[in-house]
C-alpha cells in the first residue's frame, strides 16, 4: 500500500508568483541514513513504513507520494549587505504542508533534490556531509531548546556532487513551521508587487501570528511580532554559544526559527569576535555582531512591509521605526534573563548585568570554553570549596576568584539552597553541544568510510545536553589542541 501522507498545501495555493512547480529529479541508488521516527510521529507519518526503502524513495524524491505539490519558492535576498532581486529555492522542494499533532502547521521539504528555476549556477543538490551537519545541529538545537527548523531525514543518493572536490550526494528533509523568509517579503516588495506583498503578509499573519490579525494595523502587528520572536531567537543562540555564520535576509525566517545550518558553529573557546565562515571575511556575521544584524535584517524587513503599513508614506515610516526602535529593549531583556539564568540567579537586580559582564569578560581574556565554564559554574554553585578545574581554566586565577566571591555573595543575598541553584543552572547551560571537532569527525567517518556510528552517537548525544550521561562523557569534551583554528565552507 503506498504511503500516505495527509498533506494541506496551503503556499501552493498562493498565487504563481510566488513559485515554481517542480518535482524533484530522480537520484540513482537512494539509501535511507537516518529517519525521525518521534518527528514522524508527530507529523501523523507511519514511521515503521518510512523506516526502510519506501523512505529512501519518499525522501530522496524519487517517489512523489500521493497529495504533496512541489514547489520551489521565490525569494529575494541581501547577502553580505548586496541585494539579489531573485534568489529561490534553488535546490530545496517543498512537497507540501501537514498538520502535526498538536495542530500546527508544518513544511516538509526536500533539501538538494534537483534543478528548480531559480539554481541560477548551481546544480540543485546538496552533499552528504553538509546534510549531515544540518541534521546533527538542527537537532540539536532543538533540544537546546532553540527555535528551529527540524531535520526528518536524510538520504544518500548514490550520486556525486562536485565541489572543490567530488563527494558523495544526499537530500535532507527539513522540517519547518514555514520557510517564509524576510527575502520572501524582499522578492515581492523589490517588485513593487503590493498585491503579492499583502497575500504574503496575510498568509504569514494567519499561519504564525494570528493575533496580529486582530491588532488594529495588523501589518505593523505582523512586524512586531516578527521583531518580538527574532529578539528572543537570537539571544537565545548567544546564551548557548550558537554563531549562525550566514545571516543573509534569505536565510532569517519571519516565523523566528533558526534556518539554514551551512557555515555555523558553536563556540568553543569564548570569542565574542568568533566567526567560522571562510567566505565571511570581515567577520559581518561574527558570535557578537549577531544581534545587530538580526536588527539590519529586520529593518529590511520593515521597509518591505511599508507599502502595506499606511496610506501615507511618512505615517507607515514613523510606524516601522517605532517597531525597530524596540528590537534592541527586547534582545537586551531576553539576553539578560538568560544570563541570570546561567548565573543561577533567581532575582533581578540593577547589577547582574555588571556581573555576568564581567564574567565574559574574564572567559574573553583567557578564551575559557564557553560551555564548560557554565557547566562547570553549576558544581561551584554546590560545593563551599570551588570547582577545581573551572579556577585551573583562568589564567587570572586572582582575578576569577574575585569576581567568585561577588557571585556567591549574590547567591547567598538569595538565600536558595545550593543544589536547587545547582540544578536550575544545570537546565539552562549543556553539557553537550554538538562540538566542531566532533562534527568533522562525523562527517569524515561518512564520507570516507561510509561509516554512520559516529553519526548515530553524537545525534544521541546531543539529543540529551542538559544531562551527565556517562555513555555521552566524551561529547562534553573540548576539542583536542591538535583540532586547530576551524574553518567553515558554505554547504552548497
Ligand atoms: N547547489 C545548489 N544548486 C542550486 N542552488 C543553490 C545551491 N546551493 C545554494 N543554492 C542557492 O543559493 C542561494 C543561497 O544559498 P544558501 O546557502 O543560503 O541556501 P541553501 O543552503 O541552499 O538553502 P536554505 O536557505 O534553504 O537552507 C539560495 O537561493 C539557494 O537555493
Ligand atoms: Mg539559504
Amino acid at each position: 500500500m503506498p504511503i500516505s501522507i495527509r498533506f494541506d498545501n496551503s503556499y501552493a495555493r498562493l498565487p504563481d508568483a510566488f513559485h515554481h512547480k517542480v518535482a524533484p529529479t530522480p537520484v540513482e541508488t537512494p539509501r535511507l541514513i537516518a529517519l525521525n521516527r518521534p518527528l514522524a510521529a508527530e507529523l501523523g507519518l507511519d514511521a515503521d513504513a518510512l523506516d526502510g526503502p519506501e523512505g529512501a524513495e519518499i525522501f530522496s524524491g524519487n517517489a512523489v507520494p500521493d497529495g504533496a505539490e512541489p514547489l520551489a519558492a521565490a525569494y529575494a535576498g541581501h547577502q553580505f549587505g548586496g541585494f539579489s532581486p531573485q534568489l529561490g529555492d534553488g535546490r530545496a522542494i517543498l512537497l507540501g504542508e501537514v498538520i502535526d499533532s498538536r495542530g500546527a502547521r508544518r513544511d516538509i521539504q526536500l533539501k538538494g533534490a534537483g534543478l528548480t528555476r531559480f539554481s541560477r549556477r548551481g546544480d540543485g543538490r546538496a552533499a552528504l556531509g553538509p546534510v549531515l551537519r544540518e541534521y546533527v545541529v538542527s537537532e540539536a538545537m532543538h533540544a537546546l531548546g532553540v527555535p528551529t527548523t527540524r531535520a526528518l531525514a536524510a538520504v544518500s543518493t548514490g550520486e556525486a556532487v562536485i565541489r572543490e572536490r567530488v563527494l558523495p550526494g544526499a537530500v535532507l528533509t527539513r522540517v519547518a513551521s514555514s520557510h517564509i523568509r524576510v527575502g520572501t517579503f524582499q522578492y515581492f516588495a523589490a517588485r513593487g508587487d503590493v498585491s503579492g506583498l499583502r497575500a504574503l503578509a496575510d498568509h504569514a499573519i494567519a499561519r504564525h501570528y494570528p493575533e496580529a490579525g486582530d491588532a488594529e494595523r495588523p501589518y505593523l502587528a505582523l512586524l512586531e511580532a516578527a521583531i518580538a520572536r527574532q529578539a528572543a531567537l537570537i539571544s537565545k543562540w548567544l546564551l548557548v554559544g550558537f554563531v549562525h555564520g550566514v545571516m543573509n535576509t534569505d536565510n532569517m525566517s519571519v516565523a523566528g526559527e533558526t534556518i539554514d545550518y551551512g557555515p555555523c558553529a558553536f563556540l568553543d573557546a569564548y570569542d565574542p569576535a568568533a566567526s567560522f565562515s571562510s567566505i565571511d571575511e570581515f567577520g559581518r556575521y561574527a558570535y557578537a555582531s549577531q544581534p545587530n544584524i538580526g536588527q539590519w535584517n529586520l529593518t529590511r524587513l520593515a521597509e518591505s512591509l511599508l507599502p502595506l503599513m499606511d496610506p501615507d508614506p511618512n505615517a507607515a515610516l514613523e510606524q516601522a521605526r517605532g517597531a525597530l526602535k524596540r528590537y534592541p529593549e527586547l534582545f537586551n531583556v531576553a539576553y539578560l534573563d538568560g544570563l541570570r539564568a546561567k548565573l543561577g540567579l533567581a532575582e533581578a537586580r540593577e547589577e547582574d548585568l555588571r556581573l555576568a559582564q564581567d564574567l565574559l569578560d574574564l572567559m574573553a581574556r583567557d578564551r575559557t570554553d564557553y560551555t564548560l565554564t557554565f557547566r562547570r559554574l553549576a558544581r561551584a554553585a554546590e560545593r563551599p570549596e570551588g570547582d577545581a578545574a573551572l579556577r585551573a581554566s583562568f589564567a587570572d586565577a586572582a582575578g576569577f576568584d574575585g569576581w567568585l566571591a561577588r557571585w556567591r555573595a549574590r547567591l547567598a543575598a538569595e538565600g536558595r539552597a545550593p543544589g536547587e541553584v545547582a540544578a536550575h543552572m544545570r537546565r539552562v547551560s549543556p553539557a553537550i553541544i554538538p562540538r566542531n571537532h566532533q562534527v568533522e569527525a562525523m562527517i569524515e567517518a561518512a564520507v570516507e568510510r561510509d561509516d554512520f556510528a559516529p553519526f548515530r552517537d553524537l545525534l544521541a548525544a546531543v539529543a540529551a545536553p542538559y544531562e551527565d550521561r556517562p555513555a555521552h562523557a566524551a561529547y562534553a569534551d573540548p576539542p583536542p589542541e591538535s583540532f586547530g583554528p576551524y574553518r567553515t565552507f558554505c554547504g552548497t
